[in-house]
Order: structure tokens, then C-alpha cells, then sequence
């Protein structure tokens, strides 16, 4: 058969049956798990006297809460609640049999990093998870689901889901970028184009010249913020690129297996004539360095242009737009360069892998962190931990006056304590920049790049980090 997506080659691998009201039930090749949304769906299904069906395929961390120094991991948690979390998804794990990175695991890590770190993901799979970023795992070419708690029960019950086909937007970023302009800014621009929720309905394919050039950590940032554009899922082909990054990983075959699986990851790829909804081309030739300006992150601009004036905005956006710019602080018209800075964050499964890290340590190499700034570095997990300070890549953050921390989601989310004060101004290397996100109702988020958020510590305000490094 031709003219199919990958979308639609993975769907039909996976569909077990349709169901009497329209909906497929589809088969989880993988289902990972946090300690944040799985204790209610091991109540559901304890409830009802099940077991989990699938345990060799469901992998367990814990990411959100996981405190990053060394003694705030000593047991039990200094918070109360985050303990609890902690003891749950421990004792639900223990008694189903499932592989888990607690907070003592050399391989404990956030859930997008880790599973394709370790090689977890491989293309073709349907990946779920109940958190909104599973959509990272598109970037090697399998379709990755965000999913709530009573879906998180079925795959513990049945391996399989209730899932609605969604429709296929063809996202091309065409154009050559500077090698300081990364992939977090592609995705900004294109959120910043369509809005937050320009993708609602839809999964993303993203192609063009600026993502096939995309090594595979850049592709995960990218499908990463999928959601933040309102697709569910997004993914990036796989190619050569891919199969290389999964070669040797932990969990792939080796040799002769190792090629015979490759082709097949390869035939994911969507057919020359693959048909989709919707195509949209997004020229990135010569893009700058972008920031967000508001509060949610298709409210960003290049560092280069200024702060839109809300009354250009459509009038559907204005009043939002609006409220942001006053919460933010940030003046219509002038660029956001010379913003102040209080906080500098780069981690998450957005930008906390190990060639984030080393960009942003090209930029901080000979230069120190302003002295009004408190720069917080947080590797994704601790395997990305292990790999920069083999590298010297941590003490170059270390020199330059960085906390260099245990991996966990972090200042994401401020889950695990840490988090800004009052009305700090936070340049972070995250996804979501909605107001109380760092917790704390007054503070603010700008959306960045680890290169500009490096460039922005050092400086102690918004700058073009092209400048920076000169
Ligand atoms: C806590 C979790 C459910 C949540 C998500 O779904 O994404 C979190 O990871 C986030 O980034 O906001
Ligand atoms: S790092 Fe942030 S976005 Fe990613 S899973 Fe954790 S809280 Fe969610």
C-alpha cells in the first residue's frame, strides 16, 4: 500500500480493533510512567482486582518531584506530600514488576529522556505516557501519546488504549539558521506563527531543509513542544540520523538483529506520495535567536524584533496579549534585549540533554555568571549527568558560577522545591512559561534557548547570544 503517513503506518500496525463507537483500540509498544500521574490509575486497577497486563513493557521514573542535591534525596523526602508520591509509585512497582529509576538509579532521569537515551523508544512504536510532553518520542519516528489517568488504567489493564485517529499537518521549516539559532527557536517561531492552538486536532509531521539537518536531541526538543502548539503528538521521520543515535543503546539488538530492525524502523518513513490534511511551510532562512515575551509560548519574538503592540495582534489574541505584556513587564515596540535577569535555568526534557548542555558551555567557557544572577543547571537525567562531567562540559558550568545539580524536571515545574521568588525573572531553557509555572504568581518566564539562556547569565539580561560569543 502506498500514500500513507508514517502516522498512518504506525496506526495500523497498532490497531487491535475499532470500537462500537468509532474509536480504535490501539497497542502501546511502550508505556512509561511518572510518580505524579500513575497512583491513581494503580488504585483504579487494584480497584477492579487486575493486574498489569504488560509490566516487560511499561518502564517507571521519578522526575517531577525528585529533589536535585544530593542530600535532598535522603529518604523521606523533606516534603511530605512528594514523599508519599515517592513510597507509592515504589510499592505499586515493586508488587507489578516493573523496571524502575528511583532516585538512587544511576539511569533516573525525566520519563523524555531517559526511555530514548536508554533506547526505549525506537521508531514505529506508539509511545504513552500520562504526561503532555510524550509527544518528545515522535522524534524518532514513533508516535508518542499524552494520556490521562483512566487511559493510563487500560494500558495497565489491557496494553492497548481508546484512541481517536487525529488528522496529519504536514509542517515544513525550510531555510538555513545560524549554528547559534537551535531548535527550540525553530519551534518558538512556528508557535509564535500559528499559536497555541493552531494545532488542535492535528499531529504534527515536521520536515524541510532545517529539520532534516537536525541531529536527534534537537529533533526531541522540537517534537517536545508539540503540545504546546495544540498537536497531541509530533514526529520526525526516521532516517539514517536516527538509526545511528540508536546504535549501541541499551536496549536495541546488536549485529545482524541490530540491521534487520533498521530496515524496518526505515520503512516507517511516510511514502514519497503520502497524503496529508494539511501542509504548512515556515521560511526559518536567517531566523535569529527567539524569546518569549508573554505568557504562554507562542508569544515570542526574535530577539532581534520588538514586543508586538496588542492592538496589531488579531482581536482575538489582544486581550491576552495584553495581560501578558503587563505581567511580564515588557514594553510594546522595544526588543526584549536588555530585559534583567534574575534566574538562568537549563534542563528539562525540552533542552536538558547532553548537546544543550555543551552548547551552552561553548558560551559560558572564559566567562562568569553576573553577579546578580542565580544560574541553576539541572541535566535531564543521570546519564546526561555522568557523561558532561566525564567531559569536563560540568566544570565549565561550575567555573562559570552554575549550580550543577541531580536530574529531575526541576524549575519546569517547581515540584520538587525548586523554584523563583516573588517577581524573579526566569530565562529558561523549559516549554511552558504560564503564569505560577516556576511557583510563584508573580514571577515570570522568559522561553529561551540553553545558548541564549547562558548568554542572558552571564550578561545578567536578555541579549543576542550571537553577540555574546562574538
Ligand atoms: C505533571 C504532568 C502531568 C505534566 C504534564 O502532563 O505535562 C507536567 O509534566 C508538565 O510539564 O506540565
Ligand atoms: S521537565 Fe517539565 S515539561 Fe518535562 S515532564 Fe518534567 S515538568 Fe513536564
Amino acid at each position: 500500500m502506498s500514500e500513507r503517513t508514517l502516522y498512518d503506518k504506525v496506526w495500523d500496525r497498532h490497531r487491535v480493533a475499532t470500537l462500537p463507537n468509532g474509536q480504535d483500540q490501539l497497542f502501546v509498544s511502550l508505556h512509561l510512567i511518572h510518580e505524579v500521574t500513575s497512583p491513581q490509575a494503580f488504585s483504579m486497577l487494584s480497584e477492579r482486582g487486575l493486574d498489569v497486563a504488560y509490566p516487560d513493557r511499561t518502564v517507571a521514573v521519578a522526575d517531577h518531584i525528585a529533589p536535585t542535591t544530593v542530600e535532598g534525596r535522603e529518604r523521606p523526602l523533606a516534603d511530605e506530600t512528594a514523599e508519599t508520591m515517592l513510597a507509592t509509585i515504589e510499592e505499586n512497582v515493586a508488587a507489578a514488576g516493573i523496571t524502575y529509576y528511583g532516585l538512587d538509579s544511576s539511569e533516573q532521569g525525566i520519563t523524555h529522556v531517559v526511555a530514548p537515551e536508554l533506547g526505549l523508544t525506537q521508531p514505529g512504536m506508539v509511545v504513552a505516557c500520562g504526561d503532555s510532553h510524550t509527544a518528545t518520542h515522535g522524534a524518532l519516528g514513533a508516535i508518542g501519546i499524552g494520556i490521562g489517568t483512566s487511559q493510563i488504567r487500560d494500558v495497565f489493564a489491557s496494553g492497548c488504549i481508546a484512541a481517536e485517529k487525529r488528522a496529519v499537518r504536514r509542517v515544513d521549516l525550510e531555510g538555513d539558521v545560524d549554528e547559534w539559532v537551535s531548535a527550540k527557536d525553530l519551534m518558538l517561531r512556528l508557535l509564535a506563527d500559528l499559536g497555541v492552538d493552531g494545532g488542535v486536532g492535528f499531529v504534527y509531521e515536521y520536515g524541510g531543509s532545517a529539520v532534516e539537518r537536525l541531529d536527534v536531541e534537537e529533533r526531541l526538543a522540537l517534537c517536545n513542544m508539540s503540545i504546546e502548539g495544540g498537536a497531541r503528538s509530533g514526529y520526525v521521520e526516521p532516517d539514517e540520523t536516527t538509526v545511528e543515535y540508536l546504535r549501541g543503546r541499551e536496549h536495541v539488538p546488536h549485529g545482524e538483529a541490530f540491521e534487520a530492525l533498521a530496515e524496518d524502523w526505515l520503512s516507517f518513513a511516510s511514502d514519497d506520495d503520502a497524503v496529508y490534511d494539511d501542509h504548512v511551510t515556515v521560511d526559518v532562512d536567517g531566523l535569529a535567536p527567539m524569546v518569549t515575551w508573554g505568557t504562554n509560548p507562542g508569544q515570542a519574538v526574535e530577539i532581534t524584533e520588538p514586543v508586538p503592540d496588542p492592538a496589531t495582534l488579531p482581536p482575538g489574541d489582544r486581550e491576552a496579549a495584553a495581560d501578558a505584556i503587563d505581567h511580564v513587564g515588557v514594553t510594546p515596540g522595544e526588543s526584549m534585549q536588555g530585559t534583567p535577569v534574575d534566574v538562568a535555568f537549563i534542563g528539562t526534557c525540552t533542552n536538558g540533554r547532553v548537546s544543550d548542555f555543551e552548547r551552552a558551555a561553548r558560551v559560558l567557557e572564559g566567562r562568569t555568571v553576573h553577579p546578580d544572577v542565580r544560574a541553576l543547571a539541572v541535566p535531564g537525567s543521570q546519564r546526561v549527568k555522568r557523561e558532561l562531567e566525564a567531559s569536563g562540559v560540568a566544570d565549565v558550568f561550575v567555573d562559570a558560577g552554575w549550580e550543577w545539580r541531580e536530574s529531575g524536571c526541576s524549575l519546569c515545574i517547581g515540584m520538587n522545591g525548586d523554584v523563583i521568588y516573588d517577581d524573579e525573572l526566569c530565562v529558561s531553557a523549559s516549554n511552558r512559561n504560564y503564569v505560577g509555572r516556576q511557583g510563584s504568581k508573580q514571577g515570570r518566564t522568559v522561553l529561551a534557548s540553553p545558548a541564549t539562556v547562558a548568554a542572558a547569565a552571564v550578561e545578567g539580561e536578555l541579549v543576542d547570544v550571537r553577540e555574546v560569543v562574538g
